[in-house]
């Protein structure tokens, strides 16, 4: 790993819960050592129960904050989430070849339906341009099992993930993980040649609002932090699993908050203390600083 702190990007929507979307990214990139960057392309009015409103940004302001963070910054991987429109696949497309160009990582989730099952994209014309577009910039996919059934245009429960994952392939995709579900624990990971089985436990304390965002961010941070896809994949399961058991089961009535930061686990990801905040831990005010 560099001493330096990497600088990832993502670019997704608001989510007001703070469990999902850029401010569940930002927590997953800050989780594994990387510094986090935004382009905020929608802005939803939610919270674990659901999505009340959304509204997109104008494609201009999301051209100028792609802009502003790639002249200002040097980016070590980036992430996209939520896509929404046509018109936004478009003008995202030409900005991501050139960072894939320039050698830039490239993790795409193609974030369609949220866990509490509110539409995050205008599905019709964009589930081929999704393809279309992103694939050939992406290092990986990471679609859920739904996800890459609508992308790969087949009927719900009919296909396994191996199939899944070489249909997604054979669309453009050099390498796709379909995330776990329910039913299908751990995640399938098919790296264009060989297929791999990442197990892992599942957790079933309903902490899983967010889980999806932190995991591609999590891929993107770790091959930021120079890991490869392989081991990327594989240890970004394993973290998401742990903020899903370490989630924030009294936050809300939906599927309730993960905690990438281990902000209320009683033991951090290492054994030591998480980070939780000791009221003893604030200084006096006539403390000299
Ligand atoms: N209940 C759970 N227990 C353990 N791991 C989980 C659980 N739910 C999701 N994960 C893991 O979190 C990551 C994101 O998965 P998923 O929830 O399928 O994404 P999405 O939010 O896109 O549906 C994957 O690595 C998946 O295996
Ligand atoms: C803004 C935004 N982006 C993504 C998700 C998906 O997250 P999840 O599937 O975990 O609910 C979300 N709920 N909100």
């Amino acid at each position: 790993m560099s001493d330096q702190v990497p600088v990832c990007l993502t670019i997704g929507s608001s989510d007001s819960g703070g469990g999902a979307g850029v401010q569940g990214d930002i927590k997953a990139y800050a989780s594994v050592g990387c510094f986090a960057t935004t382009v905020v392309v929608g802005i939803t009015a939610q919270n674990t129960a659901g999505i009340a409103g959304r509204w997109t940004v104008p494609v201009p302001a999301v051209l100028a904050q792609l802009d502003a963070v790639r002249t200002g910054f040097p980016l070590r991987a980036a992430k996209i989430g939520t896509t929404w429109s046509e018109e936004l696949l478009l003008a995202v497309a030409g900005p991501l070849r050139e960072l894939a160009a320039d050698g830039v990582p490239i993790v795409v989730d193609p974030v369609m339906v949220t866990t509490a099952g509110s539409w995050l994209s205008d599905l019709g014309r964009t589930r081929a341009l999704v393809a279309e577009t992103l694939f050939p910039v992406a290092t990986v996919i990471t679609p859920n099992r739904r996800e890459a059934e609508l992308l790969a245009g087949v009927e719900p429960g009919g296909s396994s993930r191996r199939a899944l994952a070489e249909k997604l392939a054979g669309l453009g995709a050099p390498a796709v993980v379909v995330t776990g579900g329910p039913r299908e624990h751990g995640d399938w990971f098919f790296d264009g040649v060989e297929h791999h089985h990442i197990q892992g436990t599942h957790h079933d304390n309903g902490a899983e609002h967010g889980a999806g965002c932190a995991h591609s961010a999590l891929v993107a941070g770790l091959l930021a932090q120079g890991l490869t896809l392989t081991s990327a994949v594989g240890e970004a399961h394993h973290r998401a699993a742990e903020s899903v058991r370490n989630g924030h089961v009294h936050l809300g009535d939906g599927p309730h908050p993960v905690d990438v930061l281990g902000i209320g686990a009683e033991t951090g990801r290492f054994g030591g203390p998480g980070l939780r905040f000791p009221l003893s831990w604030a200084r006096p005010l006539d403390v000299p600083r």
